[in-house]
């Protein structure tokens, strides 16, 4: 059987006394779309450092595709679009693509990773000059270069235009209609619902919920039409008889 794509198995975290991450098992298949969300401060950049092999987890174990991530990562099976990810200054967008590209064994054409990351118009364009929304598309570009199995990507539209988020999602869209993985975090709940097909909650560094949208919805109890912010807020909200967010894992169809 095929290794997933990702499994953590007892992680936590420590920051002093902020628990970031707390015993988190999170096991993500091949080639499914996975939304993380929480509240700020959840763990959601914790957890995805962590299992880029980033942050060294204080406990547990992190396996990409069956073997660790570092590996993983440098045969280009993984690759990251990462919210503080910096790039060489001076060096223009396709320069930075080509480089991505000279790192991994099989990369796509650039002129493909330019378009699908819709950088094509400013390719020659130095990337200390870009806006933020052109640097969020430039990080995709490089992320995509090396034609990653496993795409993860936090908090990836942050500062995108309109029109740059319809096509990064829509380019997200059809890499994983070609049966890759994507993990991506993000404040957008409206875009974990159009576009992922399971949604993990964290709250206080732990898996509050774990599913596909309609299930999310029903673990909230909230109804079918209401809008993911309502049971986002229902799941991550402390009720009045609890102590915490409750684990309320659930199974999924992957
Ligand atoms: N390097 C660090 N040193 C100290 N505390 C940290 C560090 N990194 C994260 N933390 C703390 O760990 C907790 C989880 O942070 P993390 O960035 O993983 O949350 P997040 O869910 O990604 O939040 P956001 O939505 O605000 O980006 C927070 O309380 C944060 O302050």
């Amino acid at each position: 059987m095929e290794a997933p794509a990702v499994r953590l198995s007892g992680i936590t975290r420590r920051f002093g006394a902020v628990r970031a991450v707390d015993d988190l098992d999170l096991t993500i298949e091949t080639g499914a779309v996975v939304a993380l969300l929480g509240p700020n401060g959840a763990g959601k950049s914790t957890t995805i450092s962590i299992m880029l092999g980033l942050v060294p987890p204080g406990t547990g174990t992190v396996a990409l595709f069956g073997e660790p991530a570092a590996d993983a990562v440098r045969a280009g099976r993984v690759a990251a679009m990462l919210q503080d990810a910096g790039f060489v200054p001076g060096a223009t967008v396709r320069d930075v693509v080509e480089l991505a590209r000279a790192l991994y064994p099989r990369p796509l054409g650039t002129d493909r990773i330019l378009a699908t990351a819709g950088v094509t118009d400013f390719a020659n364009r130095r990337v200390d000059r870009l806006s933020a929304g052109e640097t969020q598309r430039a990080r995709f570009a490089f992320a995509l270069a090396g034609d990653p199995r496993l795409l993860v990507l936090d908090e990836p539209t942050t500062a995108m235009d309109v029109a740059a988020r319809q096509q990064f999602w829509t380019a997200i869209r059809a890499y994983a209609a070609d049966g890759h993985t994507v993990l991506f975090s993000t404040h957008q709940l409206h875009e974990a619902d159009d576009v992922a097909d399971r949604i993990v909650v964290l709250a206080a560094g732990r898996i509050v919920a774990d599913g596909p949208p309609a299930r999310i919805r029903a673990m909230a109890g909230v109804g079918t039409s209401a809008r993911l912010d309502t049971a986002f807020l229902a799941l991550t909200t402390d009720g009045p008889d609890t102590d915490g967010p409750d684990t309320k894992t659930i199974e999924t169809e992957h």
